[in-house]
């Protein structure tokens, strides 16, 4: 059966992770080998010609599913019916500055574009917001949108939990596919925890317990937990510009297992709207362990949580509800 046609939105289409992020849209890697697609790219005024060079690569590479690319300037064309929407646009941050000192200029951008979206996106479209600070993005997005469900409105922690993955496979020396079930808790920022009391290694003996194999609880609990919280910030350093090519490739690995289902006995991170699960507070935008099926994520329940993670998941919580006070107080 041939699928249906699905037009993907990418906003900030311009700039390093919407560069890094719309070939791999078209080679397939978000929705699969066998999902023709339209993008949709959006940028602001300043950046229309870079866009539009962008749009003649897309012609160039002549990528078997890219069906069309509209790219403009015009958020309503962009979100005119469209089933998945990227929100990439905004500003981000410079060395020696944390996430929620871009604040001010992008949750104003994400109250305008939540009408919109809201108005001429497709009925049940998917939302991912990558833009900083994500979480607080995404929830202003939801509060602008009423009618978008909740469950549509997510916000990227996939990087975090990839990089998790990605600091106990180098630790073990074992391939990152060997590693699973970290679980990132709460916000996007050097607060969230990197929890791996549920995380397991594949090995020639079955699965073991990474704390097992690790076997060194003062490098989990410290060096591990930072080195993840701050990797952003590394990566800053290192290139002067912000991660790209792992966001744009996380930001697919969120979209295909939410619409695709994810891995048997495998879970993921997103941030989604709380429920009050694990005594989160409700109404925030918090990153959770979640596994989909078809096109639902829900959230793992009944995981033992000890006191040090409770201690961990209540701080970014409490940092979570003050950046929503903030982003309240810019909007006014
Ligand atoms: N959640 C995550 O894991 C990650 C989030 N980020 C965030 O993603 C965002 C984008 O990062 P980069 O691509 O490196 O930045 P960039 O500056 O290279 O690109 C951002 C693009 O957004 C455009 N833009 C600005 N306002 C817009 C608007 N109102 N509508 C549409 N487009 C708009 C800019 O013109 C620019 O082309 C930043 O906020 C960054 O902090 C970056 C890495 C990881
Ligand atoms: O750190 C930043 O500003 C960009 C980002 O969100 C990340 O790389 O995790």
């Amino acid at each position: 059966m041939v699928k249906e046609m699905v037009r993907v939105l990418v906003t900030g289409a311009a700039g390093q992770i919407g560069y890094a992020l719309v070939p791999m849209i078209a080679r397939g890697v978000m929705l699969g080998p066998d999902q023709a697609v339209i993008l949709h790219m959006l940028d602001i005024p300043p950046a229309a010609e870079a866009l539009n060079g962008v749009k003649m690569e897309l012609v160039d590479a002549a990528f078997p599913l890219l069906k069309g690319v509209v790219a403009t300037t015009d958020v309503v064309e962009a979100c005119t019916g469209v089933n998945i929407a990227v929100m990439v646009g905004g500003f981000p941050r410079k060395e020696g500055m944390e996430r929620k000192d871009v604040m001010s200029k992008n949750v104003s951008i994400y109250k305008a574009q939540a009408s919109a979206l809201e108005k001429h996106a497709a009925p049940n479209c998917k939302v991912l917001v990558v833009a900083n600070p994500a979480n607080t993005n995404a929830l202003i997005l939801k509060e602008f949108a009423p009618s978008i469900p909740a469950k549509n409105i997510t916000c990227l922690t996939r990087l975090d939990h990839n990089r998790a993955l990605g600091q106990i496979a180098e630790r073990l020396n074992v391939h990152v596919s060997y590693v699973k079930n970290v679980i990132i808790w709460g916000n996007h920022s050097s607060t969230q925890y990197p929890d791996v009391n549920h995380a397991t290694v594949m090995t020639k003996d079955g699965e073991k317990q990474v704390r097992e194999l690790v076997a060194d609880d003062q490098w989990l609990n410290g060096e591990f937990i930072t080195t993840v919280q701050q990797r952003g910030a590394a990566i800053i350093k290192a290139r002067k510009l912000s991660s790209a090519l792992s966001a744009a490739s996380s930001a697919c690995d969120h979209i295909r297992d939410w619409v695709l289902g994810s891995s048997k006995g495998t879970w993921v991170s997103m941030g989604v709207y709380s429920d009050g699960s694990y005594g989160v507070p409700a109404g925030l935008i918090y990153s959770f362990p979640v596994t989909c099926e078809k096109g639902e994520w829900s959230i793992v329940q009944g995981l033992k949580i000890d006191e040090f993670s409770r201690a961990k998941m209540d701080a970014t919580a409490n940092e979570l509800a003050e950046e929503k006070s903030l982003a309240h107080s810019c909007l006014e």
